[in-house]
Formats: C-alpha cells, sequence, structure tokens
C-alpha cells in the first residue's frame, strides 16, 4: 500500500518520514507531494488545527486516491491567549519565515515575566482513506526562551525548551525530539489504523 504525506514543508515532511520508518511500516511505501501530480489545494481557513487537517488529508485523498495523513501543527502561547496557534506558520504575514515568526513572537514577549512563558507545541495528524478519517492530536509542553538556540528541526525549536529540559528542542538530536514532540506522540496514535488497511 501507498500512504501519501501531504505536507508542502520539506523539514515537516523530513519529520513525519523519519517517525513512521523508525515505527517499521512493513508493506506501506511511504510517499510525499512531490511524488504525486499537482493538485489544487484550498487555504488553511479553518478556526482548529483538527479542521485544517482534515482538509488537506481529504484534498489529498480526493485528488490522488490513495490513503493520505496530513499533519496541522503550530505552537500556542500561553501569554498571547493560545496564539498564533492555526496561524503559526504565517504569523509575521509571510507563510513559513520562521526566522521572522520566531522574532515576532519574542517581540510580543519581551515584557513577560520567565515564569508566565509557557506554551504548547500542537500537532493533529489526519488520516483520510475513502469514507474512515481518523483524526489524532499530540501536544508538547514548554516554556519560550528569550534569545532562539540550536540549529536542528525548524519553525519554533530554536525557541522552545521542553519541559524537563534545559536546551531548546533546535538542541535535541533529531532522534531526542521525535521521542518526545508532538508530532512523534500524534503519529504514535495514528499508527493502529495506518496498519490496519495495509493487512486487507
Ligand atoms: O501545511 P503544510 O503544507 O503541511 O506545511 P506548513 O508549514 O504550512 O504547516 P502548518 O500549516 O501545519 O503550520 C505549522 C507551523 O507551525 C510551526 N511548527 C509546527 N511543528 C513544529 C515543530 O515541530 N517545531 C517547530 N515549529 C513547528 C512551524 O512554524 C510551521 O510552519
Ligand atoms: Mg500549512
Amino acid at each position: 500500500m501507498k500512504l501519501l504525506l501531504a505536507s508542502r514543508n520539506k523539514k515537516k515532511l523530513g519529520e513525519l518520514r523519519r517517525i513512521l520508518l523508525a515505527e517499521g511500516l512493513d508493506g506501506i511505501e511511504v510517499v510525499g507531494l512531490d511524488d504525486v501530480p499537482g493538485f489544487p489545494e484550498a487555504p488553511e481557513t479553518e478556526p482548529t488545527f483538527e479542521g485544517n487537517a482534515l482538509a488537506k488529508a481529504r484534498d489529498a485523498y480526493n485528488a490522488t486516491g490513495l490513503p493520505s495523513v496530513a499533519d496541522d501543527s503550530g505552537i500556542a502561547i500561553d501569554a498571547l491567549n493560545g496564539m498564533p496557534g492555526v496561524l503559526s506558520a504565517r504569523w509575521s504575514g509571510a507563510h513559513g519565515d520562521d526566522e521572522a515568526n520566531t522574532r515576532l513572537v519574542l517581540g510580543q514577549l519581551r515584557d513577560v515575566p520567565d515564569e508566565r512563558r509557557g506554551a504548547a507545541f500542537v500537532c493533529t495528524a489526519a488520516f483520510v482513506n475513502g469514507d474512515v478519517e481518523t483524526v489524532v492530536r499530540g501536544e508538547w509542553r514548554g516554556t519560550i526562551t528569550r534569545e532562539p538556540r540550536g540549529t536542528n528541526g525548524f519553525g519554533y525549536d530554536p525557541v522552545f525548551v521542553p519541559e524537563g529540559h534545559d536546551v531548546t528542542s533546535a538542541e535535541l538530536s533529531p532522534e531526542e525530539k521525535d521521542a518526545l514532540s508532538h508530532r512523534g506522540r500524534a503519529l504514535r496514535l495514528l499508527l493502529p489504523h495506518l496498519r490496519e488497511p495495509a493487512r486487507g
């Protein structure tokens, strides 16, 4: 069985692939959007991660007929009342400009004291295969730093210190991040559902 990972974000796609392959998906060949003919993709306008993930997975399934997984994710910052949330990828106005997004958040939190800098990375993963639709959510709590640190990962990783750690998630190794991250948690919840059709 082919499984389509419907994301345009190369770093995210790399993590999705890495997490799934580490779990050993026997009989499942993982492909990305670059491996299938292009199709129109709806803008991500839903108010929830769940809604956006499901919309992305449905678009991918409807266009290709392949069982499809989409990830909608972001960071919810306590002192910003849960924002950037679903707007995480375009918080500074430019979609996918990780550096500008990160800088804007640090500026917005400049006067927020250490004890109120809590945040959570959230990942919702949606699996669509015909009538079968499954959505799961993984969360990863931590705090926002005052300066970016580290070069691994992507997005807000350089400013996020996971709970129980002193380093940012951009200073963790890829394997350490996968073991703890919102994305790792969500995909491990999805695994039983992915394995089911592969047996048929
Ligand atoms: O929609 P696709 O094509 O998958 O790619 P995208 O980059 O637009 O992805 P999202 O809409 O899900 O937006 C997620 C944003 O949240 C941030 N983000 C998500 N997961 C992250 C992680 O593991 N580490 C750091 N930042 C993350 C990052 O800035 C992403 O651009
Ligand atoms: Mg997106």
